[in-house]
């Protein structure tokens, strides 16, 4: 069995400037300039633990390259991918993918057309037998792009591009996004709302962002219909309630839905020390829910499991749950654990509660309408 695993330094080169977090900064209104919140660090420390604690070895290392034009408007608007070059051909940066919160940075089209073109070497090695799943730590992240909107940090959508690439190029028919960032994945579920042949699943915090969006009643539209679901779990929500959601909702609909091919849009921002999020995941929850897909995949569709990097912004917490995930995907172990296991064991440790059931409870009943 053998993981792909693409990085490449020109993903830390993408410039979200000196936002105060999610702020442009702006000091006569008092934001005083920081750094973005999307900056290359919780990134960079996940590619160095990787390599330092010898991970590295065990991954096979696929170069990627930058999707062409016709590649991004599989997805995306011819108009809006020249939105994104032109933001990014603004001397000194400073430009915006559309909500006004998406830095684009000077470059940062090449950059961004390098994520997804690491996405799309993923899938055409594994689609070639050459690896039987893999990881991409990519930046800019994805899942909030639509086909002509920028938002949320996201330009374009990596795991969208992929599934399209997957379908057009390498005869994989039927391909289900499960999305575990702790944000919905509404660029990802609008993309394909009205196409039976690709299943979105998002589990993420309720409402949290994109404001308003994320519903149970989000189901897909037209021939759609059925074909997305969404987990809006509460905020607090924990390994129990997500636990119980890969059990009660994702496993049932990969297993009604048989992908050829299953694509994680994998945000880490769900863990307990995220400050995007307030959900309260550990390095140990992502490693029981890896463990879960993985066992999806190869029941399903041969270990086809590509995984593309989304959110995760605790610069030192986010590489442990990194490796817990990576360390499943590939079925090895090293030398490294949770140093913080002990600290969050004792106010992480929810018990399943009424109002998680019963929104979990809401999305399982959709799952009988997938064919
Ligand atoms: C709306 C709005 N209004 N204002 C003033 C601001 C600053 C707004 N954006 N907030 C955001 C933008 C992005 C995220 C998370 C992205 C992620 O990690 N996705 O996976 C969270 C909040
Ligand atoms: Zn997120």
């Amino acid at each position: 069995m053998t993981t792909g695993y693409v990085f490449h330094p020109e993903y830390l080169w993408h410039d979200t400037g000196t936002s105060a977090g999610l702020l442009p900064a702006d000091p006569t209104a008092g934001v005083q300039p920081a750094v973005h919140v999307e900056n290359p660090d919780a990134k960079r420390r996940v590619h160095e633990l990787i390599h330092a604690c010898g991970l590295l070895g065990e991954l096979m290392v696929i170069e990627p390259r930058r999707a062409t034009v016709e590649e991004l408007t599989r997805v995306h608007t011819a108009a809006y991918v020249q939105h994104i070059k032109t933001q990014s051909d603004l001397r000194g940066g400073g430009g915006d993918a559309g909500d006004g919160f998406s830095p684009v940075g000077h470059g940062s089209y090449d950059i961004a057309r390098l994520a997804a073109g690491g996405l799309i070497e993923l899938v055409t090695a594994a689609a070639h037998g050459d690896i039987t799943n893999g990881y991409a730590l990519v930046r800019p992240p994805g899942h909030h792009a639509t086909a002509n909107q920028g938002m949320g940090f996201c330009l374009f959508n990596n795991i969208a591009i992929a599934a399209r690439h997957a379908q057009a190029e390498l005869g994989l028919a039927r391909v289900a996004v499960v999305d575990w960032d702790a944000h919905h994945g509404n660029g990802t579920q609008a993309i394909f709302n009205d196409d039976p042949s690709v299943l979105t699943i998002s589990l993420h915090q309720a409402g949290c962002f994109p404001p308003d969006s994320g519903w149970n009643h989000e189901n897909g539209t037209g021939d759609g219909t059925g074909y997305a679901l969404n987990v809006p779990l509460p905020p607090g929500s924990g390994h129990a309630a997500y636990l119980n959601a890969m059990h009660q909702v994702v496993l049932p609909a990969l297993d009604r839905f048989a992908p050829d091919l299953i694509l994680l849009a994998n945000g880490f921002d769900a863990n307990v020390f995220d400050p995007l999020a307030r959900q309260m995941l550990t390095a140990a929850s992502y490693r029981e829910m890896t463990r879960l897909l993985v066992g999806a995949a190869d029941r399903l569709c041969h270990g086809r499991l590509i995984a593309a990097h989304e959110g995760g912004y605790s610069p030192f917490y986010t590489p442990y749950c990194a490796l817990a995930f990576l360390e499943e995907l590939t079925g090895t172990t090293t030398h490294v654990t949770d140093p913080l296991a002990a600290v969050v064991a004792g106010y992480t440790a929810e018990p399943f509660l009424p109002h998680q059931r019963e929104v979990i409870a809401a999305a399982a009943q959709l799952v009988e309408r997938i064919s």
